[in-house]
């Protein structure tokens, strides 16, 4: 058994070694690890679907308790994208996701589904996370279903908030604001949520040609059209000086929620911060990374490289020393 649960256990980590080499040693266990023996084949390729980075990274350094809430919800997150991204996107309907929303309110009530629902369901008992968010995610795969197109800003805004800004809603009650903190309650979680469309917003900025392939336009129609541009130059894909200053506004707009979120970082308690810090600089670069790629998202996917995530992470460590009480409260 003990072999079994080491060989288990090296193939868990295969995929993270692709994506982390060195850092990978330290990555956690599987929230479900005791389970894990016993779940069927594509749970497990949801877990090691090419992972995203962040949330490895994310639960490095917290207590056990919390590490595995986070991947519960990260599972949780991951799979109700991939019901309107993954292979079977094709075949679901809306009333797929009026089941999956079921699905959740019975978990929540812990009555969970399947093994990767009683792994939120447990989080849900432990920690003093609120459905809302994960409701308002569900809307934001139904919006996906039905719209393809975003009149301004403020509809993608909201966009933004349902698929991303709830993840950062979903993830403060497990990661705890630190006690000393003199913030409110509520610009913690303002932040959270800013980070959470600052990397939507960094995405959708980085996937436009990929997007536009599946016939998607996520940028403002009224700030392509003011830039005198048009579907049809997202389609076609041609980098000109129109499309650049356009790109530079929107990065600008979407380093302004990174610096949102910076705001709210040191608030969390102290071993929350290393890994929230990490994810924000990793993802914020891909802005810069853009501007290297002279804003060719058409043909280009911007990304960071592994040297420089690997510098992020003492720079992370360093900021995430700081804590409420060495900055005045007057700055929230
Ligand atoms: C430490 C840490 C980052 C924890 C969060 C872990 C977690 C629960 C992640 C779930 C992410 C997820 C799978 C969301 C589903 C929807 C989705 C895919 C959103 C996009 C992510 C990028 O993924 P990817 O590049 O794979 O996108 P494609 O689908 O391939 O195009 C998003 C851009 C959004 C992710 C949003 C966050 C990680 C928000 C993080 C915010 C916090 C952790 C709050 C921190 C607290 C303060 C006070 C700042
Ligand atoms: N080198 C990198 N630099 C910056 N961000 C990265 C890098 N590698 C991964 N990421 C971020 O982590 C996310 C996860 O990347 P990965 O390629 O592992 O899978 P994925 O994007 O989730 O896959 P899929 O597109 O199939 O859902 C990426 O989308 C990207 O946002
Ligand atoms: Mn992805």
């Amino acid at each position: 058994m003990k072999l079994m649960t080491a060989v288990v256990k090296f193939v868990q980590s295969m995929p993270r070694l692709f994506t982390w080499v060195g850092i990978l040693s330290l990555t956690p266990p599987h929230p479900l690890f005791n389970l894990h023996l016993t779940l069927p084949l594509n749970s497990y390729i949801i877990y090691s679907i090419p992972l995203f980075s962040q949330c490895l990274l994310g639960t490095l350094l917290m207590t056990q308790e919390r590490r595995k809430a986070i991947w519960a919800i990260y599972v949780w997150c991951r799979r109700t994208d991939e019901l309107v991204d993954g292979p079977n996107a094709s075949h679901i309907t809306p009333m797929a996701l009026d089941r999956w929303e079921s699905r959740l309110e019975d978990l929540f009530q812990g009555r969970p589904y399947d093994m990767l629902d009683a792994a939120l369901s447990d989080t849900v008992g432990k920690f003093p996370v609120d459905i809302q968010p994960f409701k308002d995610m569900i809307e934001g795969m139904r919006l996906d279903l039905k719209k393809s197109r975003y009149k301004n800003f403020d509809e993608l805004y909201l966009y933004c908030y349902y698929v991303a800004g709830t993840v950062g809603l979903m993830s403060v009650p497990v990661m705890g604001i630190a006690p000393e903190s003199q913030a409110t309650t509520e610009s913690v979680y303002n932040a959270a949520l800013s980070l959470g469309i600052a990397n939507q917003l960094t995405n959708i900025l980085r996937d436009v040609g990929e997007d536009a392939r599946r016939g998607r336009v996520y940028l403002p129609q009224d700030e392509l059209a003011q830039a005198g541009l048009s579907d049809e130059d997202i389609f076609a894909g041609k980098v000109t000086d129109k499309w650049r200053n356009f790109m530079k506004n929107q990065i600008k707009r979407a380093r302004m929620f990174f610096d949102e979120a910076e705001k709210g970082v040191t608030q969390l308690s102290s071993a929350s911060r290393w890994p929230v810090w990490a994810s924000l600089l990793l993802y914020r670069q891909i802005l810069d990374e853009i501007e290297a790629n002279d804003y060719d998202s058409f043909t280009k996917r911007a990304y960071v490289s592994k040297a420089n995530k690997i510098t992020a992470l003492p720079l992370a460590y360093a900021r995430s020393l700081i804590g409420p009480s060495k900055i005045s409260s007057k700055v929230l």
